[in-house]
């Protein structure tokens, strides 16, 4: 089978990962806890390992979603941010954080950290749809 994700597996040797390997069990606490707690610590470090693929899986999702929002905004001469709707995300965000016993300001600071990123890209999006109208020719408002 053809290894996607491993280009360079021939230089990996167990003493010397790549970062491609994930090790669950590394851990600067080695050697100096009881082992009995770091067995404990690994398998609570078992669930993180579990919640934190989700979140990547689940930021994945949502860029895919909001690059399709690029799209449409950069084909229709739309603004990438749109301040209202993000005021308006933010406080349910703060109310559902609320309610789930996270604190509010880290749920703002997390979400105004993601919409940032996809203002960013909305941009990129833009500028790239531009130029590509200006090389055809057809930097007209027309479809706006
Ligand atoms: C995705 C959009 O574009 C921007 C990004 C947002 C987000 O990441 O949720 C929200 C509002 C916009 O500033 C949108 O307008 O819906």
């Amino acid at each position: 089978m053809t290894e996607l994700h491993r280009p360079d597996a021939d230089a990996e040797t167990t003493e010397h990962r790549s970062e491609g390997q994930y090790d669950p069990g590394a851990s600067s606490l080695k050697g100096h806890v009881d082992p009995a707690v770091m067995e404990e610590l690994l398998s609570i470090r078992s669930s993180i390992d579990n919640f934190d693929a989700t979140l990547v899986y689940l930021l994945a999702e949502r860029f895919k979603v909001t690059q399709r929002v690029g799209f449409l905004k950069a084909q229709h001469h739309l603004p990438p941010a749109d301040p209202e709707r993000e005021a308006a995300q933010i406080a349910r965000l703060r109310r559902l954080a609320e309610e789930a016993q996270l604190d509010p300001a880290f749920a703002e600071k997390f979400l105004n950290f993601i919409i940032s990123e996809v203002i960013r890209h909305h941009q990129a999006i833009s500028e790239d749809v531009s130029a590509r109208r200006s090389g055809d020719g057809q930097d007209t408002a027309s479809d706006a």
